[in-house]
């Protein structure tokens, strides 16, 4: 895989400005800021130098071992259980029991590490609070380094924000969630800072800034001796758990703190983890928080997996919901693996029995606004009656329909997990884990998977990692399904079956729809807008990705080539 290398960034014009103090064989070549600067202090770069040059060669390892599975899956392989790890899937053992602070994890809000979002999230009621550096976040230089100022700032507990336009204060209430955070998944490069030569991997940068910054506040303030907390996102398979774990270890370790005082939950979002659950739980045994459905990476993943398959093309994105065979079979044989080693079963982004929506409130629509919640309370039920402990809210608004959902539900414990055990779904086989998605392809899915897309990634390429589109919330996972499944339908010229004209989908047909929708949006956002953000940038990297030869791996690593200004070392030669 491409860590950027390669790649030759953008140099930024003007003076050069004040470099950050750092250790040998560091180099960091994003914008220099003084509050920037108290994260990028010599200690802490060298923590992550250590990690870095410690595990590079085991991500190096594992990212070509994904690529062997993809040649697999693309010669026509299916994935599947691993018959070596047999007695880890049969063996009886448990993970490490649940840390007391966060035993109740009933609701749980996420977003991205933006300052006023953090501290409506710590404040919004919910149990937890998962705060972002992948899916919802555009990770530029600015992005991440706030993220990190914005996180310490929330585990000392001094948070502040002032909102100029409303005149409006934030702070912390006396009751907050606790803070779990979200580090990039295992591709993504941080091409702003150089060890020994080499752009960092983005969640090495990420883990090991907001670990070296917050471990003993957090532990004292929040996890009551335990943590920090954590997600792992987009893992394929327990070699890359096994990696967190080493990462967790030395940490622990060189903090000099208990081992397995660092705990996290993984996504279960790629189909070659569903097959993985066991293993990657017992290789985290000792820092594991559960497992999450991570949904809407999962459908991705579907697409991506079986992108040489014709005969595995998904229907129109909103039909691919919760009532589909191989959704709730992932959900169901992961509540009940997750229960059987003793840890938090999570459900996922709202997700609706009868279409699929990441729902946020409607607020100029009374109407449609209590239909939505009412379909949400419905798809939290249909979780909490499963077994699932928790869920994820995209928008504090939702937190109530899931409480009224979930609360009457859960007697008065904190989570089902020794209540509700589920040992049917051990019987779960493959062909239920990969079975085809029903439902039809039509012109509206190509038109919709084309325009959100496109609005998608242009504001990814402004700064915004999520946004509200069409009443529902977009981010890097949903995107990834629009892309994914055009290209796959380009590629095998697919039929639009729902629309009974027998119309295919061609290059040509694909450039008329990029087209119209390109119009469309234009009238939608107005012609100041459209001219003065990235709309065009984003069509030509969305269209070249799904016309590509080869399905690009992540939308996100050729956007992230556009979002990367080096800024040059003092005294240094520009590149
Ligand atoms: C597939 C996955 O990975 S899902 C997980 C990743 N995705 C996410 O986390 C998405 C999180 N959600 C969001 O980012 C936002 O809700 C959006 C972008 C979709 C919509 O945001 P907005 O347009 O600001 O929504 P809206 O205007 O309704 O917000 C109303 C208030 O709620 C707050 N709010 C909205 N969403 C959140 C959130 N997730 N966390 C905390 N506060 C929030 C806003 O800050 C705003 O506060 P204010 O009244 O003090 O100004
Ligand atoms: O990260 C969550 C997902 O659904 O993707
Ligand atoms: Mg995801």
């Amino acid at each position: 895989m491409d860590l950027g290398t390669s790649y030759q960034y953008p140099v930024a014009p003007g003076p050069e400005a004040d470099g950050y103090e750092v250790p040998q064989g560091v180099d960091v070549r994003g914008r220099y800021d003084h509050e920037f600067a108290k994260i990028l202090s010599k200690d802490a770069l060298q923590f992550v130098a250590e990690l870095q040059r410690e595990f590079k060669s085991h991500v190096k390892y594992a990212m070509e071992c994904r690529k062997e599975a993809k040649a697999k899956y693309n010669s026509g392989a299916l994935p599947g259980f691993d018959p070596t790890t047999k007695k880890i899937r049969e063996g009886d053992w448990c993970c490490a029991a649940p840390p007391p602070a966060v035993a109740d994890r009933r609701v749980e809000i996420t977003g991205p590490v933006e300052r006023k979002m953090i501290i409506n999230a710590l404040n919004s009621g919910a149990k937890v609070f998962m705060a972002d550096f992948e899916d919802a976040l555009s990770p530029s230089w600015e992005n991440l380094m706030k993220g990190q100022v914005n996180l310490r700032d929330a585990v000392n507990g001094t948070i502040s924000f002032h909102e100029k336009a409303r005149n409006k204060d934030y702070k912390l209430n006396d009751q907050i969630a606790k803070l779990f955070v979200r580090p990039r998944g295992w591709h993504l490069p941080e091409a702003h800072i150089l060890i020994d030569g080499e752009p960092a991997t983005g969640c090495l940068v990420d883990f090991g800034l907001y670990f070296y910054h917050n471990f003993a506040n957090f532990r004292e303030k929040q996890g009551d001796g335990f943590g920090p907390f954590f997600y792992l996102p987009k893992i394929e398979h327990s070699r890359e758990a096994k990696i967190w774990n080493n990462v967790f270890e030395k940490a622990e370790k060189i903090a000099g703190i208990e081992n397995g005082s660092i705990r996290a939950t993984v996504l279960i979002e790629t189909l070659p983890a569903v097959f993985q659950m066991n293993e990657i739980l017992y290789e985290l045994r000792d820092h594991s928080a559960g497992l999450n459905c991570g949904r809407w990476d999962y459908i991705f993943s579907y697409i991506k997996t079986f992108q040489s398959h014709p005969d595995r093309l998904v229907p129109d994105r909103v039909q691919v919901g919760m009532s589909q065979h191989f959704m709730r079979s992932y959900s169901d044989l992961l509540i009940y693996t997750c229960h059987r080693r003793g840890v938090h079963a999570m459900g996922g982004m709202l997700f609706l029995f009868i279409e699929q929506a990441a729902q946020i409130p409607i607020r100029d629509n009374p109407q449609a606004n209590e239909k939505a919640m009412e379909l949400v309370k419905m798809d939290k039920l249909r979780e909490v009656k499963a077994g699932h402990d928790g869920t994820w809210a995209a928008h504090p608004g939702l937190i109530p329909p899931i409480l009224e959902a979930f609360n009457p539900n859960m007697g008065n414990a904190p989570n089902q997990i020794w209540s509700i055990t589920r040992p049917e779904a051990s019987s779960i086989s493959e062909e239920d884990l990969l079975q085809l998605p029903r439902g039809v392809r039509t012109m509206e899915g190509l038109r919709l998977n084309t325009r959100v897309g496109i609005q998608y990634l242009a504001a990814w390429l402004t700064g915004s990692g999520a946004v509200p589109l069409y009443n529902l919330m977009e981010d890097a996972a949903t995107a990834e399904i629009s892309r994914a499944q055009n290209w796959q339908w380009l590629k095998f010229r697919a039929e639009l079956d729902g629309d009974g004209l027998g119309v295919k989908v061609t290059p040509e047909l694909f450039a008329r729809v990029v087209e119209e929708e390109m119009d469309r949006i234009q009238k939608e956002v107005g012609s100041d807008k459209f001219k003065s953000e990235n709309y065009k940038e984003a069509c030509t990297i969305f269209t070249r990705q799904c016309t590509a030869t080869e399905l690009d791996d992540f939308l996100t690593l050729d956007a992230y080539n556009h979002i990367v200004i080096q800024h040059p070392k003092p005294g240094m030669p520009r590149l």
